[in-house]
């Protein structure tokens, strides 16, 4: 979450301020507020660090006074805080400004008038309703932000204190983006107390325990252990990473692709069939309904985006289900990239037409012969290429997998699911369930629920032939912790650290490891984990195809089967995130369809 302190007003006061650097520095320029700005103040403003964007505060102000005072020093955002209209914003944004149109909320506000400032504001903020406009100190109730339908991401404000910070953390809002801190943190107006102000930056940044530390590790789970060839690109990219993915251009690109190529957001579709036969709410997360017919394309846009942005011009990736190689075959073929695929020979054979989308989408495709000939081996080799080309080529990997920051970046591309679940719903699901081989589609589901403990998360892995016996891929029933394609994790492996071969009826999971922060969310106890036969995952996708009418991916009907394994209670709402379409498994399908 970010953080905007606003009304500053003396040189040696901002400049204390700035060495917390919050994200975006208010100043006011309303002439009846006491912190109106000074001449130094503005002098001050104009060299702010870069890391801090400064907002001119304005009232109802002529627009030509907006224009002048924007250009003259600099200002990176207007902040809009009184009744200027929607012609007015039009007229700014239309001129180049970024806007931030301020909000002020009482029970009576109509939220609907937000609407036609859509097009012409960055932000919104939501400030109390007072006649002075801003910087009473005084809250508005926020459970009136549970009627903010719009995606528009806003500022939350009015009268924020330091004991405020735990409870603001609570707010499930995907769309609150930031708070705005004033005259609760001062010693008169417009002088801010620099140990309070930095004292409550800390507390709102301090990282969740269930997501990546500084150091790239979910508790004792993830690091990065690299060969050292690519030592310093990968330090690179752990170090550019957030920034390029934060920022405001990335986003807009990124946004853009997920709502009108791959058309996000995916339905949250409640399936009465399957409610009446369970007795419970059961929805389905339609992420077969991507573009490419998986989730895999949220994190290939990403992760394309970025390779763009660092310059590179060859892409690699692996792919069991050859779901991410399409994805990426995909994002190549967007971007005029060249694309290499590889792929275990095994798998190329299983997933057929995935292997024909791929070559049609202009991929080329490396089988790989050694080991399994399934994911893992494909993974080893895609690494090996890396080493070789570490310069001018981007390893797009398909999971929350792999060294370092790849499991957070992936997390952070995927998240997007929770995040539409999110304003999907009017109240939480009891239950979330998502299928498992890496694990990015699960933690896509997950992640925005992770610190909302009433909601039961559950992950399903592969149990194959069942886990009593070798032919399996559940890596968290059976395996221990060990080193695997570069990060710290569970693996499934003998006494000695060999990685046993998995195997799953289903591509996509049938690999030995899985993601750190599924490790760590395991070991906390935080998402249950559990493990279904490919026969029930058969039974599954058979079921749903009668039931629905949607034929779901062999991954994806881990996740329904568990519904059979489940007590369920009438009041429960259970959310299966239905990764993916399951054209691709149709051979192994209608082999086993009963006559
Ligand atoms: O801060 C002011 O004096 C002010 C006066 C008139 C219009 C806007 C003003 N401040 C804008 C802000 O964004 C404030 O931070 C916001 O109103 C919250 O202030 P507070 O209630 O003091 O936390």
């Amino acid at each position: 979450m970010k953080i905007k302190v606003c009304g500053m007003k003396h040189p040696e006061n901002i400049n204390a301020v700035s060495q917390c650097e919050p994200d975006f520095m208010g100043f006011i320029f309303y002439k009846k507020s006491p912190r109106y700005v000074l001449d130094k103040t503005l002098v001050f403003a104009k060299e702010m660090n870069p890391n801090t964007k400064t907002v001119g505060v304005f009232v109802n102000s002529p627009i030509s006074e907006v224009l002048e005072i924007v250009q003259e020093y600099n200002l990176n955002f207007v902040q809009l805080h009184g009744n200027e209209s929607v012609d007015y914003a039009k007229k700014l944004y239309n001129a180049g400004v970024n806007l931030i149109k301020a909000f002020q909320v009482n029970k009576n506000f109509d939220w609907d008038k937000i609407k036609d400032y859509k097009p012409f504001v960055n932000y919104l903020l939501f400030d109390t309703a007072t006649k002075s406009y801003g910087g009473s100190g005084l809250k508005f109730n926020w459970e009136l932000l549970r009627n903010y339908k719009e995606e528009i991401p806003f500022f939350l404000s009015g009268g924020i204190e330091i004991d405020d910070a735990e409870m603001i953390k609570e707010i499930d809002l995907p769309q609150l983006f930031a708070i705005d801190i004033n005259s609760k943190f001062e010693t008169e107006p417009g002088v801010k107390n620099e140990e309070l102000v930095n004292k409550m930056i800390n507390t709102i940044r301090m990282k969740s325990k269930y997501q990546v530390n500084d150091k790239g590790f979910y508790g004792e789970y993830g690091g990065a252990f690299i060969p050292e060839m690519l030592y310093p690109n990968i330090k690179e990219l752990q170090e550019s990473y957030e920034e390029i993915i934060q920022s405001d251009s990335f986003q807009e690109e990124l946004q853009a692709l997920l709502k009108d190529y791959v058309g996000r957001p995916t339905p949250l579709y409640y399936s009465k069939r399957l409610s009446d036969h369970y007795k419970a709410d059961i929805y389905l997360k339609r992420e077969d309904l991507c573009h490419t017919g998986a989730h895999k394309i949220n994190n290939a846009l990403g992760q394309i985006l970025l390779a763009k942005k660092r310059n590179k011009k060859r892409i690699i990736a692996e792919t069991g289900a050859g779901q991410h190689g399409v994805a990426t075959a995909t994002a190549c073929a967007l971007m005029g990239l060249e694309c290499v695929v590889y792929m275990g020979a095994k798998d190329i054979k299983r997933q057929a037409p995935n292997v024909a989308r791929m070559k049609m989408l202009g991929a080329s495709i490396v089988p790989v012969t050694s080991g399994s000939q399934t994911l893992k081996d494909a993974t080893n080799e895609a690494i090996r290429d890396w080493i070789n080309n570490p310069t001018d080529t981007h390893y797009l990997i398909g999971s929350v997998v792999g060294p370092h920051p790849y499991p957070d970046m992936v997390a952070k591309f995927q998240a997007v699911i929770s995040k539409e679940i999110k304003n999907q719903i009017k109240e939480n699901p009891t239950h979330i369930i998502a299928c498992i081989g890496g694990g990015s589609n699960a933690i896509g589901a997950f992640y925005h629920f992770l610190e909302d403990e009433d909601v039961e998360l559950i992950g399903i892995e592969a149990g194959g032939m069942g886990i009593d016996t070798p032919e399996t891929a559940a890596t968290l029933a059976l395996g221990s912790q060990g080193v695997l394609h570069a990060c710290m994790t569970t693996v499934l492996q003998t006494e000695d650290g060999q990685v046993i071969e998995p195997h799953s009826i289903s591509a996509g999971l049938d690999y030995p490891g899985i993601g750190p922060q599924h490790a760590h969310l395991h070991k906390t106890k935080r998402v249950k984990y559990s493990n279904i036969t490919d026969q029930e995952a058969l039974d599954a996708a058979h079921f749903l195809s009668h039931m629905e009418g949607i034929i779901p991916a062999l991954e994806s009907s881990h996740a329904l089967a568990y519904l059979e394994k489940m007590e369920i209670k009438p009041t429960d709402r259970i959310i299966i995130n239905l990764s993916g379409r399951g054209d691709k498994d149709l051979e192994t399908l209608t082999k086993t369809i009963k006559e």
